[in-house]
């Protein structure tokens, strides 16, 4: 191995002697930090230290990814830290706080050797050389720029407490989805308080997906570093770049100045979410012409320059970040004095609020105009498949459609508990955006809601049934066997185009897909947003 060592500030001073500390560089990627006594002309080395990351957050983002980064760095120590003690407590048992396909594998892989996770945030974070910050970032609920704004009281807090307890130089990294210039405000909060300590703060966001977190860490379509274009910001993003190398090749690591990386999160998210709006605008045009949105995104689909990922209308895109952070963008540019822009972006989540009331709408006009005390069974209450996380869910927006027109639902969804889905339902929309130790600790339950064990139970006697997530269980579902179980006439309104209407059709449902042809029962039904 061939080393390259570079000195860093001195760390301590006796008399004309001193200790350095070193950045050892190896030709393999191999990083380590070298302690060298220098008496006279003569240098001893003292010991030799890990790289040592820690990551504020212990959540979707920060749990997933410093594992990967543990599990493809071993010569790096990584402390994942977080102030909520329950899912610190969770990331240490056999029950993650989240549930995530191939995590449990990662985490068992390598929590104890050289990934640990901690409540005990100051200690890990003075000792750190890389430090990321990982914490909620969600929209403001008051004050200037309410409704829109990104809320960094968690991140301000945590750049106040970085420059409390720093003692020697440090690498900040902004995981966070923040707007842009943020690393600006960040750099001044830390320099007027650094005591003379150097830090150098980085943009490197991140692009996973929930339910593919641990595919999307291993095989990612670009890593983006952006930094300053000083010979120290320089180094700060070759030292992050020296990280992701253990894994990712060179070429698909981007490296930007602060704000294109910044921006480059909020536009990345924007033309995600801006595709599924597309189509779900497609697809109401679609119900009404007799065309079929899925043979239209496949057929717009195979044009190269448009390609076919991202073109499946849905009830609705959800999640924590497409809404959070478009309305986000929209508060920049209109801070920006670009309302054009702004309002541009803007009918991008208002499309999606169309498509969800749209989906309530249709169901109740076609079940006689009132779903009042009629069963319902909600199949699916998770933004995706293959994700617990309920954060921005499509279901909280029809579920609270379907109650408010006096319905009583029967929910089913294989990694949702039943006290998350009574929470998510009841809480005031400000409040779901919370960390969970800012939300009330038990919520008034909803007595028109119950939870059921799996789809046949949540179906039984029911009127109609709701998909809402495309868990892979719906697909193979025996149809027959709920039909013969349910009220008649029986519905099926799928807003994920799980089923084969055909042949729920053929066995006797009234069946509604989004933007497929309607059913002659339907078609006398318009849906009225
Ligand atoms: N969820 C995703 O798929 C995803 C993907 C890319 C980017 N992001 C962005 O990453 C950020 C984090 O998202 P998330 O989904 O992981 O959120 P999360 O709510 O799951 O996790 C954030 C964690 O930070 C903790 N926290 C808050 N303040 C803290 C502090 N001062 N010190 C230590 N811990 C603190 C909270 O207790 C919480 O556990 C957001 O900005 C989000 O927009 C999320
Ligand atoms: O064709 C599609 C694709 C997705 N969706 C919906 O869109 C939402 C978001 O899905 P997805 O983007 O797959 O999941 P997220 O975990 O929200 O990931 C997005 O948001 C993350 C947080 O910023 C980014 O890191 C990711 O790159 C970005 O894909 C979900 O409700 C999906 O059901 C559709 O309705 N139709």
């Amino acid at each position: 191995m061939m080393g390259v060592p570079y000195p860093s500030h001195p760390l301590f001073h006796f008399e004309n002697q001193k200790i350095t500390k070193h950045t050892i560089l190896f030709d393999d990627g191999w990083i380590c930090y070298a302690f060298i006594f220098v008496h006279g002309m003569i240098g001893y080395l003292l010991h030799i230290d890990m790289v040592k990351i820690c990551c504020l957050g212990a959540g979707y983002v920060g749990g997933p990814t410093m594992a990967v980064i543990a599990l493809k760095c071993p010569d790096i120590e990584v402390v994942v830290v977080d102030i909520f003690e329950p899912r610190i407590i969770a990331w240490n048992s056999d029950h993650l706080p989240i549930y995530e396909p191939g995590l449990d594998d990662v985490v068992k892989q390598c929590r104890g050797k050289n990934l640990f996770f901690s409540k005990d945030v100051e200690k890990h974070v003075a000792e750190a050389d890389i430090v990321f910050v990982s914490v909620n970032t969600p929209t403001k609920t008051q004050g200037l720029g309410a409704g829109k704004a990104a809320d960094l009281a968690y991140w301000e807090s945590a750049a106040r407490m970085i420059a409390d307890v720093s003692r020697t130089d440090k690498i900040v990294v902004e995981k966070s989805t923040v707007p842009v210039k943020t690393a600006e405000a960040i750099e001044k909060i830390l320099t007027h308080n650094s005591k003379g300590i150097n830090f150098q703060i980085l943009s490197n966001p991140e692009f996973l997906a929930e339910g593919t977190a641990i595919q999307d860490l291993f095989n990612p379509d670009r890593v983006l570093i952006g930094g300053r274009e000083t010979p120290e910001g320089k180094k700060a993003i070759q030292a992050l770049k020296d990280v992701y190398a253990h894994w990712v090749p060179v070429e698909r690591i981007i490296c930007t100045n602060l704000w294109s990386a910044e921006l480059s999160k909020l536009a990345a998210n924007a033309f995600l979410a801006q595709r599924i709006s597309s189509v779900n605008a497609m697809s109401a045009l679609c119900e009404a012409t007799g065309a079929d949105i899925s043979q239209v995104s496949h057929a717009i689909g195979k044009d190269t320059r448009i390609g076919s990922k991202f073109l499946n209308a849905s009830v609705g895109f959800g999640g924590s970040c497409f809404q959070k952070d478009i309305l986000n963008l929209v508060y920049i540019c209109e801070c920006n004095g670009l309302p054009e822009v702004a309002s541009y972006w803007k009918q991008v989540v208002q499309v999606n609020e169309y498509q969800k009331t749209r989906f309530v709408n249709r169901m109740v006009s076609s079940m006689f105009n009132t779903v009042s005390g009629k069963k319902i069974a909600i199949l699916g209450f998770a933004f995706k498949k293959d994700t617990g996380d309920t954060r921005e869910t499509p279901a909280i927006g029809v579920c609270q459609g379907l109650l408010g027109d006096k319905a009583i639902l029967s929910i089913y969804d294989p990694q949702v508990s039943q006290e998350q889905i009574q929470r998510d339902l009841s809480m005031h929309k400000s409040e779901l955006d919370r960390p969970p130790h800012l939300q009330p600790a038990s919520p008034t339950a909803i007595k028109q809601v119950t939870c059921a064990w799996d789809a046949y139970e949540a179906a039984k006697g029911a009127h109609g049934i709701c998909i809402l997530t495309e868990w892979d269980e719906f697909r193979t579902l025996d149809y027959q066997k709920i039909y013969d179980d349910m009220q008649k006439p029986a519905f099926v309104f799928d807003g994920r185009n799980v089923v084969d209407v055909d042949k729920l059709r053929q066995i006797g449902f009234i069946v509604y897909t989004i933007g497929k042809p309607l059913d002659a029962w339907l078609k006398d039904m318009p849906a009225v947003a």
